[in-house]
């Protein structure tokens, strides 16, 4: 038989872009810096923005190839691997993951989940309990919850509305350092993970690239001005991005807690 391969439908394949989507915060500026900047991996490449629990659901979907997804969305995707040494992380004081509070939380009675995140909203879930032993009442969050955090309902917030929030708040409980103080680990928040497999030369690209903003700070920094909060300090004290095998070791602790 004489194979004519302009009508194989995997050669129509060959032509498609991989579907990348990243967090759409300030917090992974520093990874797409030099994703952006590397041509050959813009070819082979579509690079979409969301917020992170909808990139867990655009994976689950199959709308997209690969996330900086939620870590605590992984039980829920068939398939979810780790696939680059990068990610969000932090040694604790991550500034940007807090439940956010007018009384102390020995008097806080409920607390909004951001609808925007998944690994935040388990780790508050877990720390409540386990940390600082309430029992409280947990509630999904409509779009303007910020508004109604007040007397003893506080919220989790996450991402660049965190930052902006930090002063408007009497209280303000940092969860990566909550988790540290509990089980004296990192963690490690979201990370690139695709649910099939993808070619080993652009992931290794792909990986490369991740690193290349790290050494350039100061430049986006200065490309994001930013009046709530040094981006400087967020870059490199309270956000981690190498995964590091101690950070993983705080994500296989997270992973087996939340499948109890
Ligand atoms: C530190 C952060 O890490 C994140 C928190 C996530 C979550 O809670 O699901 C997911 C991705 C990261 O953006 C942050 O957004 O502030």
């Amino acid at each position: 038989m004489i194979a004519l391969p302009y009508l194989c439908p995997k050669n129509i394949h060959l032509d498609a872009k991989i579907k990348v989507a990243a967090v759409s915060y300030l917090n992974t500026k520093p990874l797409l810096y030099g994703i952006e900047k590397d041509e050959t991996l813009a070819g082979q490449m579509e690079l979409l923005l969301d917020y992170p629990s909808n990139l867990a659901k655009s994976l689950q979907q199959g709308t997209i190839d690969m996330a900086l997804m939620p870590v605590a969305a992984m039980p829920f995707v068939p398939g979810a691997r780790i696939v680059s040494d990068y990610g969000i992380a932090s040694d604790g004081n991550v500034a940007s993951v807090c439940i956010f509070s007018q009384v102390p939380i020995e008097r806080v009675e409920s607390v909004y989940l951001d609808y925007q995140s998944r690994s935040s909203v388990r780790l508050a879930k877990l720390l409540l309990e386990k940390y600082w032993n309430k029992n409280v009442v947990l509630r999904p969050a409509p779009e303007n919850y910020i508004e109604y955090i007040n007397d003893t309902t506080a919220g989790v917030i996450i991402g660049d509305r965190a930052l902006q929030q930090r002063t408007n708040f009497e209280y303000v409980y940092d969860l990566a350092e909550a988790w540290e103080k509990l089980t004296g680990h990192p963690f490690i928040f979201a990370a690139w993970i695709a649910n099939k497999d993808l070619p080993a030369d652009f992931l290794a690209a792909f990986n490369k690239a991740n690193a290349i903003g790290l050494n350039h700070i100061d430049e986006i920094v200065a490309a994001h001005p930013f009046p709530y909060y040094d981006l400087k300090e967020y870059y490199t004290e309270n956000i981690k991005y190498e995964l590091t095998p101690e950070r993983k070791k705080g994500l296989e602790q997270f992973l087996e807690m939340i499948a109890e």
